[in-house]
């Protein structure tokens, strides 16, 4: 039989009923008072420029999501399911290697006429939540970026999302993770969900948010979605492995193989579908396990001619009814959308308060990162008064005010760094959702970060110098040096926190910084004047020294302990070192380092977050 014959022999078969054939019985109760919008597509096409050459991802599949309606879409692995959803939330920006065609529209008007955010919001498939906080603090993070800066909407947003989520008896427990004691699996793909629902989209698109879950678990989610469908939203969601009860509760399917689509139709009318395609489903088995054994190809790239067949198969009889999909498309009593409505965009300055808020929130919950660096400060405290206690004023002392000068430097320096490249690795997955999301940008992020950390850098910054500078007797001339030395070496441990963020956002993940971090470092402490004097430093290198903080922090320690000390007749440790000029001027140069530290590292983050939004 030649495809021609079949495909007319198909159309008008009796026993080949439409997926939407029968009565359309989906009436949503469509109870919600916002925004009621429809989402379709068409002739979408999706490749992508491989090492191996093209690669056809999607094939020109069209479609359509219906206010009110819970539609899944399920293939085999590999279908294309992530790619076309990540292509209806506009997540995916066509470059060189990525072609995208077709059309997104919304009540059939193309997406690009309309602040796409303001109306559609895409759950990602990993639950990416900062662990040390609540779940109501996760919501209200959200809230406050997402739905404006009034706190009373802010709380009742928050307060409905744990109504609607079933989360108000977890409401006030941690997120948690693998360390962390905290929220069950299901819990905490709700969460994921309500950081989304909570700027009450009218468009949801979930990947997967059923993965990892047992069935009953499952099963509660995809109710909750269902209910947010009948409040007049359009929902849409891969799912993996429905079990019956689950499949039940399904509006619409569609079902995906290799980029194409072989069914779309209410859910229920699919067994019948391909029972009449002649792949029967018996009573004991779970229709959606059938289908996932009739889409399964062992290998995209190379199928074998049994698989080539049976997708031709599917392809000839989903065109042969295709006109009929689209009969049940709402149409009516859709909102008429408003093309000027713009999503809220906080300012920086909310941002920053949201985000110096989420970094308070974690250290609160973090005390022992506080419990070690206090017992780092005072046993390195202690230590040095050992080893140093009670410095003189001869040839030999002034040696050692030197040597202590330099560990000092190195020590405020080192720490800061070593601690910070560590930092943003472990933030790293947060902060790129948060970024794709359009959450906050690059420059509040690192605002943020850099104020949040700065009274605890000033706290152990303070307690370390107290510690030493009195016991070890360093210049006590005048109150002024005591203070000129405090504040240096708390904007020497500043700048070493600017070095560890710099060598953090240049790591792709904690093991890389472990390395990266101490590289970055150890020139920049060699050539701090101290193991190598300037005349003796090569000429290729010499300008290592003067982006170093080693030099300016050494500089200012030795200008300001050696100008008015009392010591030995005879002896010039600044003659002798080179150093003239004025404390500030090195102070100055601390400021301009960190400075060009900051700029430099939200030049690289947006790189990284704008690439990371094209994966
Ligand atoms: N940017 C890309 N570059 C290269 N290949 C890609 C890209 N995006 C997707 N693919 C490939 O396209 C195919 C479809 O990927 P996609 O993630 O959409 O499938 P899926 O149906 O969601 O799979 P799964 O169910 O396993 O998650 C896969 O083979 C994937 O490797």
């Amino acid at each position: 039989m030649d495809k021609k014959q079949r495909t007319e022999d198909l159309e008008s078969s009796d026993a080949l009923q439409g997926p939407n054939s029968g009565s359309y019985e989906i009436q949503p109760v469509l109870k919600s008072r916002g925004t009621i919008v429809s989402l379709s597509w068409e002739e979408i096409s999706y490749t992508v420029k491989t090492h191996h050459g093209s690669n056809e991802i999607l094939k020109r599949v069209s479609g359509y999501a219906n206010p009110g309606e819970l539609l899944v879409i399920m293939g085999s692995s590999g279908s294309g399911k992530t790619s076309l959803l990540s292509i209806l939330s506009n997540q995916i920006i066509p470059h060189r290697s990525v072609k995208i065609s077709g059309t997104v529209k919304v009540n059939g008007d193309d997406i690009k006429n309309y602040d796409y955010p303001s109306i559609t919001r895409y759950v990602m498939q990993q639950d990416i939540l900062q662990a040390t906080m609540t779940a109501r603090e996760a919501l209200w993070f959200a809230a406050m970026l997402k739905v404006g800066s009034d706190k009373n909407l802010v709380k009742s947003r928050v307060d409905t999302m744990l109504h609607d989520l079933k989360l108000a008896k977890v409401a006030d427990n941690l997120i948690g993770n693998e360390m962390i004691k905290g929220l069950s699996g299901g819990e905490k793909k709700r969460v994921n969900i309500g950081v989304e629902l909570i700027s009450e989209p009218s468009i949801l698109i979930l990947d997967e948010p059923t993965s990892g879950l047992d069935c009953f678990t499952a099963e509660v989610v995809i109710k909750l979605l269902k209910k947010q469908a009948h409040k007049g939203r359009t929902i849409i969601t891969t799912v993996h492995q429905p079990s019956s009860t689950m499949f039940e509760m399904f509006d619409r399917l569609i079902l995906m193989v290799n980029g194409h689509f072989v069914y779309q139709g209410l859910a229920r009318n699919s067994r019948l579908y391909f029972d009449n395609l002649g792949y029967v489903c018996d009573e004991y088995t779970n229709p959606p396990d059938h289908f996932m054994r009739i889409l399964s190809i062992v290998d995209r790239n190379n199928m074998s001619d049994s698989e080539k067949d049976k997708l031709e198969n599917l392809l000839i009889s989903y065109k042969a009814q295709e006109k009929m999909i689209y009969d049940e498309t709402i149409t009516e009593n859709l909102t008429v959308l408003n093309k000027s409505m713009r999503h809220y965009v906080p300012g920086l300055f909310i941002e920053m308060r949201a985000l110096m808020w989420r970094s308070y929130v974690n250290s609160l919950r973090n005390p022992l990162l506080f419990f070690v660096k206090l017992s780092q400060a005072l046993i390195m405290g202690f230590l040095i008064d050992i080893l140093f206690r009670d410095l003189g004023y001869g040839q030999q002392q002034v040696e050692n005010r030197k040597g202590i000068l330099y560990f000092t430097t190195i020590q405020f320096i080192m720490l800061g760094s070593n601690s910070n490249s560590m930092t943003f690795p472990l933030e790293r997955p947060l902060f790129l959702k948060d970024y794709k999301e359009g959450l906050y940008g690059t420059t509040a992020f690192v605002l943020s970060k850099t104020i949040a950390e700065l009274p605890t850098q000033i706290f152990f910054t303070f307690l370390y110098v107290v510690i030493q500078y009195f016991a070890i007797d360093l210049n006590i001339e005048s109150a002024k040096q005591f203070f000129v030395f405090l504040a240096l070496s708390i904007l020497s441990h500043w700048t070493g926190c600017g070095y560890g963020n710099f060598a953090g956002v240049i790591s792709p993940n904690v093991v890389a910084s472990t390395v990266i971090g101490p590289a970055v470092a150890a020139p920049l402490m060699m050539f701090g004047g101290f193991f190598s004097n300037s005349g003796s430093l090569s000429n290729s290198f010499y300008w290592i020294k003067y982006i170093s903080s080693y030099t300016y922090t050494f500089e200012g320690f030795c200008l300001n302990e050696f100008r008015d000390l009392p010591i030995d007749k005879g002896l010039d440790p600044l003659g002798d070192l080179g150093y003239t000029g004025e404390v500030w001027e090195r102070a100055g140069c601390m400021l301009l380092i960190e400075l060009c530290l900051t700029l430099l590292i939200i030049g690289i983050l947006k790189f990284v977050g704008e690439k990371h939004k094209n994966n």
